[in-house]
């Protein structure tokens, strides 16, 4: 039993908010503001964030407030994460942020129908829930989480359901990450069409 989010998205389970330096993936680097929405039912047993899943832990917020707290900021690009994200209705969200000339980037497992309007999708897909096959080919980048060897093989197949300008990255799994980041190397280097996202937040001590 989930909390009762209204489908008209006027509402949304919201975790927590940050201003901070995207850590991963394509925009690695830019500042940006994070709104990450509580539930989650996808089950990643490495999931960095277990404390997002339970959406009923995570107040209801209405998205005007959300909006006006994220236009406070000088970087306007947020990123909307969780959880997952689109277990809700992100249009409301997203339009109100578009209006106010904010970009909209999201980290998504894909494993829900897309909504809401995005100036860039992220999609990582997952094993444990496989993403819907209609967000493949407007996913801006490919994030594939690497736990051991097996994923290389697995990541390639996602490589064949995104568009052909799709950013391709793999990404250690943390805990992992002192055995798996030198097989990546190895990978990317044998495999360029791939490149490696770190998670470099991590790195720098940030949120
Ligand atoms: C916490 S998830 C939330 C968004 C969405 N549920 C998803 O998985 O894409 C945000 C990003 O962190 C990645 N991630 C989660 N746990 C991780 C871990 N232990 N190591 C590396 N990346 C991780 C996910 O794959 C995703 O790209
Ligand atoms: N700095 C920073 N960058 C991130 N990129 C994706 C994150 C996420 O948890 O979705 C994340 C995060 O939690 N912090
Ligand atoms: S889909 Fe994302 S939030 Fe959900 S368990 Fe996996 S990494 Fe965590
Ligand atoms: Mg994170």
């Amino acid at each position: 039993m989930t909390n009762q989010v209204p489908e008209d998205g006027s509402v949304l389970p919201l975790m927590e908010e940050f201003y901070t330096i995207q850590g991963e993936g394509y925009h690695s680097g830019k500042a940006a503001y994070f709104i990450r929405l509580g539930g989650c039912d996808v089950g990643c047993h490495w999931c960095d964030v277990k404390e997002s899943w339970d959406a009923e832990l995570h107040p209801l917020t209405p998205v005007s407030r959300i909006i006006e707290n994220a236009s406070m900021y000088p970087g306007k690009a947020v990123v909307i994460t969780g959880g997952e994200p689109l277990m809700y209705n992100l249009e409301p969200l997203t339009s109100g942020l578009q209006s106010l000339g904010i970009k909209t980037f999201i980290e998504t497992s894909g494993a829900y129908p897309l909504s809401g309007q995005w100036d860039w999708i992220c999609l990582s897909p997952k094993k444990f829930k496989a993403p819907l096959p209609s967000i493949g080919p407007v996913a801006g980048e490919l994030k594939v989480i690497v736990f051991n060897k097996s994923d290389f093989e697995w990541a390639e197949k996602y490589a064949e359901i995104v568009s052909p300008g799709c950013k391709l990255y793999l990404q250690p799994e943390w805990s992992k990450a002192p055995v798996v980041t030198p097989m990546i190397i190895e990978y990317v280097k044998a495999n360029p069409k791939w490149e490696i996202s770190l998670q470099t937040h991590k790195y720098l001590n940030i949120p």
